[in-house]
């Protein structure tokens, strides 16, 4: 669409054509939703994506907002974490019936930090504790993608287009969805709404943020790099099984061999294992137990499709309902693990290989085996312990002359800075004005970018 056209977008819903199909302004003060928000508080990162942040919002959705007599108060940001401070201390939450997020998934992250910490501090929940049940977040979100990576938009409206979340908005759309709280110990870290990921992503990410200059191409360079490098790491998951009726992340995916995982149904009878690695799996209380050297450790939330995997990483996983799809991707040959990722790519069934396990679970916690030296980034910083640590790790691992012991994890596209962690899954702790992706909508966009 041009800029500031009000001519449809071709991105839209069908819905949403003939509302604008008609004369424009009065059709859409006509649309009677009773979920409409009246008043909304926009945050725009102005150098987010191209930097065409404060542009889309001026010219492609203001317009909108006020043709549906929609009141705003706007704040452009200054600074990384403006809007998640703003919105924890300062912000008047009272005044609004939600909260928009101009820019990209750190943007929307950021926002949604803000927005939880607030209501669990006047809810009282205190968010270290990891026992605390947290209180959901009364306004929803909505998302003006304007960010060079827009996944989270991507996958709960389908498309990446301003116009289209902006008539979401304005129809007041809302689509639940869930979020995982990260801690390590007693400490709360970050909150997680698409992919947790140790080992490749984890390696992609930490190599990537030392390329940002290079700008998205970076994620090209360092995926190969990292492929090739071929890291695997040792630990220890522990997960807690989904119940109820959840599905399983194998849902609705063709499974040509027939996998162990496919032929069981009990979920505790779910652990599989793998003859060539050293590796065992018990089951304590509800608790399943997996220790084992993997490759890649992903949590998914959601399906975290974008047009370069249109299927995602877990085609079936679901915005809302509790649970994350857990893909445990052991040591296995470089061509084996390039023949899985390329899988992400086509039709064919990513988990149907038998380094491959997939489970629907609604807690985990991972421990490094090596867990005393809590990550490489705590290294890099203390360079001379760090170096001591480092080669007394190489002594003891068998398998490798300087191999890295531990990976990082991958909180959303941000690095953590601990590897043992705990995870839980807050059903439905947020809303956003969406609707969750439609069926074929997920293959259409070819010219949005993610970079997962
Ligand atoms: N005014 C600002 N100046 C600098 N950084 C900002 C500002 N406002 C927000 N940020 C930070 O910029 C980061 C990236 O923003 P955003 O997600 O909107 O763009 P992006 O191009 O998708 O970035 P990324 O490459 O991290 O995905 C966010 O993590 C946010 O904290």
């Amino acid at each position: 669409m041009a800029e500031g056209s009000s001519e449809p977008s071709g991105l839209l819903p069908a819905c949403f054509h003939s509302i604008l199909r008609r004369e424009n302004e009065a059709a859409l003060l006509a649309v009677q939703q009773p979920n409409r928000p009246k008043s909304l508080l926009v945050y725009i990162n102005p150098y987010g994506g191209k930097q065409r942040g404060k542009q889309i919002y001026d010219h492609k959705v203001a317009p909108i907002f006020s043709r549906a007599s929609i009141s705003t108060d706007v704040i452009v940001t200054e600074r990384a974490n403006h809007a998640r401070d703003h919105l924890k201390t300062e912000a008047d939450l009272k005044k609004y019936d939600g909260v928009v997020c101009v820019g990209g998934d750190g943007m929307f992250s950021e926002i949604m930090h803000g927005l939880v910490s607030r209501t669990q501090q006047e809810a009282g929940v205190d968010e270290n504790s990891m026992e605390d049940t947290l209180t959901p977040c009364g306004l929803r979100i909505g998302i003006i993608p304007a960010g060079s990576t827009d996944c989270i938009c991507y996958a709960t409206v389908g498309s990446n287009d301003p116009v289209t979340s902006a008539l979401h908005i304005v129809v007041g759309d809302s689509q639940p969805m869930d979020v995982c709280s990260v801690h390590n110990e007693d400490r709360f870290l970050r909150y997680s709404v698409s992919l947790l990921g140790y080992g490749f992503y984890g390696d992609v990410l930490t190599d990537s943020e030392r390329k940002r200059w290079m700008g998205p191409a970076r994620y090209d360079i360092s995926g190969v790099k990292t492929f090739l490098t071929h890291h695997y790491y040792e630990g220890t998951v522990s997960f807690l099984p989904a119940e109820g009726d959840v599905g399983t992340p194998r849902d609705n995916m063709q499974c040509r061999s027939g996998c162990s995982i496919c032929r069981q149904s009990s979920s505790d009878k779910l652990v599989s294992k793998n003859e060539d690695s050293v590796s065992d799996a018990d089951c304590q209380d509800a608790w399943t137990v997996i220790r084992g050297k993997f490759l890649a450790i992903n949590a998914a939330s959601m399906s975290c499709a974008c047009p370069r995997s249109p299927k995602g990483l877990s085609p079936s996983a679901h915005l809302a309902n509790g649970t994350t799809d857990l893909i445990l991707v052991r040591k296995c040959s470089r061509i084996d693990f390039l023949r899985h990722l390329l899988r992400h790519t086509n039709k064919d069934d990513q988990f149907d290989h038998s380094f491959v396990e997939v489970y629907r679970v609604k807690q985990f916690r991972f421990t490094p085996r090596y867990q005393e030296c809590d990550s490489e980034v705590d290294l890099r910083e203390s360079a001379a312990t760090g170096k001591q640590f480092l080669s007394q790790i190489c002594r003891e691992h068998r398998a490798c002359g300087c191999i890295p012991s531990q990976s990082n994890w991958n909180c959303d596209g941000e690095i953590l800075p601990h590897t043992a962690i705990q995870v839980r899954v807050h059903c439905q702790l947020i809303k956003l004005f969406a609707r969750g992706i439609e069926e074929q909508s997920v293959f259409e966009d070819p010219y949005a970018h993610c970079a997962i």
